[in-house]
């Protein structure tokens, strides 16, 4: 016979149990398939198996479910994911009182504390990005290029006809965070290396930190959260270095008053301005300074990462483009008058996006309430959704011969008047999700495709590029994150007729 505290033992185990069958017949959740297992606990081998096979699965779900939706474990939650352009379509129109952007990109990056919480707060970068910094492109273009030059001479030091031989990924990161930061911040902190260093390790500070919180489960994330180490050391640098630039910004800006005719034509500047608006403090704008490098230098480093790696691999795609960029700096100068008519350029982006990208999910949102979608998937309250970006992506039915790299696929598309507008790079639709798609979409993806394009002008028309074995070097997945290949390198040779002159 069991004693009276083995019984009660039992009863409350029996009845934990029944309710906890009752929750997962009754939440919606459980019954949107997965192709893992999903039983409680084994859910987080499920969670071991989709980090190292995200690709492969996310693939296989893609073809099973189209038209439909699967779940994907990580180790702290289940994520929603849609597949097909319609239902990416479809998740991008739900309103966001019932699906929120802001709220699942504060869940997965753990923003509060792997950034910092004034910001997420009062996010003044958002506007600043999505207002000053895109309709000031044309005013900000020339100093890219300025930087561009000045920064490949010495990251790629080449000597007279010989070949040099560097570590793209890396030499890409410097090239994209100084070009940025000139705009950003100015010519001085831009070529600050300790500056640079942060704002270039921050996001594997901040990675780090998502790591951890993503094996903690959700009641204890506000215990664990102010423990981590990472971004907080970072921020505390970064405050060492940019709280002086910011006081002295605000001082010149007070003292000039509106009128101020040299006003600097910067990030800065227009955070300033923000801040003042909605009463932000000083160190409200050092941390907006650091989550504008957050969201810019990562996506964008490895943006044209993949874009190096397929340009020299395929020598045969550099005369078209060289062709097409001396013609259009020889009409407009190093303008973004030029980048405009970079057509082929930009379509060379736009494939490179398509094939490679920066992540197999796109358009991430975060349930508010329990949302029914036209499949009949209720994606249940608190719960993460988002679309199959990768594997729509290299869809035959979407695009003709999705795993060939067809560099001028979309300025062929787009030598139709008619669709002119719709195959550019920063265009998104239900089937190109590179940016996300909708009122969230990217923001910085006008100043992103001025920029890389800029950069990769640059260097189709000063350097001849290849691979050190004439391939292209294969990407990695890490979980979802699609990253090129970090170790491989490039080489470089300074093109002795090349136009080096900045007009
Ligand atoms: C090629 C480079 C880039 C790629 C591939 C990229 C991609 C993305 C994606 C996929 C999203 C989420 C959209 C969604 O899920 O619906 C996003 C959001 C965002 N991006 Fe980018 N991005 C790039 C460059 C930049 C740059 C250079 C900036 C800033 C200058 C920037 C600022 C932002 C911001 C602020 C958000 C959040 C938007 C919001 O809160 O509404 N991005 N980006």
């Amino acid at each position: 016979m069991l004693d009276a505290t083995s019984q009660a033992f039992y009863a409350l185990g029996l009845v934990l149990a029944v309710l906890f069958y009752f929750h997962r017949r009754t939440n919606p959740l459980y019954s949107i398939p997965s192709l893992v297992p999903s039983a409680p606990l084994i859910s987080y081998v499920g969670a071991v198996i989709y980090a190292k096979n995200a690709q492969k699965l996310l693939q296989e779900g893609y073809e099973k479910y189209k038209g439909s939706a699967f779940r994907i474990p990580m180790f702290d939650r289940w994520v929603v994911v849609v597949c097909g352009a319609a239902m990416a379509e479809e998740l991008r129109k739900v309103p966001d009182d019932e699906m929120s952007f802001l709220q699942a990109a504060e869940e997965l990056v753990q923003t509060k504390y792997t950034i910092a919480e004034d910001v997420i707060h009062h996010p003044i970068h958002i506007p600043v990005i999505r207002g000053p910094l895109t309709r000031n492109i044309a005013a900000l273009i020339p100093d890219m290029f300025d930087e561009i030059s000045f920064a490949t001479d010495e990251l790629i030091p080449t000597r007279g006809d010989e070949w040099v031989t560097i570590s793209a990924y890396s030499t890409m990161t410097q090239l994209v965070a100084r070009t940025s930061n000139r705009v950003f911040i100015g010519p001085t902190m831009c070529r600050n290396k300790e500056y640079l260093d942060i704002v270039i390790g921050f996001t594997t500070d901040v990675a780090k930190g998502r790591l951890v919180l993503g094996f903690v489960p959700p009641f204890l994330k506000q215990f664990v959260g102010p423990l981590l180490p990472w971004s907080r050391k970072a921020m505390r640098r970064f405050r060492v270095l940019a709280t002086p630039v910011v006081i002295q910004r605000q001082r010149e800006l007070e003292e000039h008053g509106k009128e101020w005719a040299e006003k600097p034509q910067d990030l800065l500047t227009w955070l300033v301005e923000e801040a003042n608006a909605v009463g932000g403090s000083t160190d409200l704008i050092v941390q907006a300074l650091l989550a504008s490098n957050f969201v810019a230098t990562h996506t964008s480093s490895i943006s044209v990462t993949h874009a190096l790696y397929h340009l020299a691999a395929n020598p045969e795609f550099v005369e078209p483009l060289r062709q097409e960029i001396e013609s259009a700096i020889k009409s407009d100068g190093w303008t973004k008058a030029a980048v405009g008519k970079m057509m082929k350029l930009d379509s060379f982006m736009r494939e490179s996006q398509r094939m490679n990208g920066t992540s197999g999910i796109s358009v991430i949102r975060k349930a508010l309430k329990d949302v029914k979608l036209s499949d009949g998937t209720v994606v249940p309250r608190g719960t993460l959704c988002g679309a199959v970006s990768f594997a729509m992506h290299h869809d035959a039915n979407n695009y003709a011969d999705p795993e060939v790299f067809n560099p001028f696929r979309f300025s062929d598309m787009r030598a139709e008047e008619s669709e002119r507008a719709k195959y550019q790079y920063v265009n998104t639709s239900p089937e190109y999700i590179a940016f996300g798609h909708g009122k969230h979409a990217c923001p910085g993806r006008f100043f992103a495709s001025n920029e890389l394009k800029a950069i990769l002008a640059y260097l189709i028309t000063n350097y001849d590029m290849k691979t050190e074995d004439g391939r292209r070097p294969e990407d990695r997945w890490l979980g979802t994150a699609i990253i090129p290949n970090t170790s491989a390198h490039v080489m470089f040779r300074k093109r002795q007729n090349g136009s080096t002159a900045l007009a």
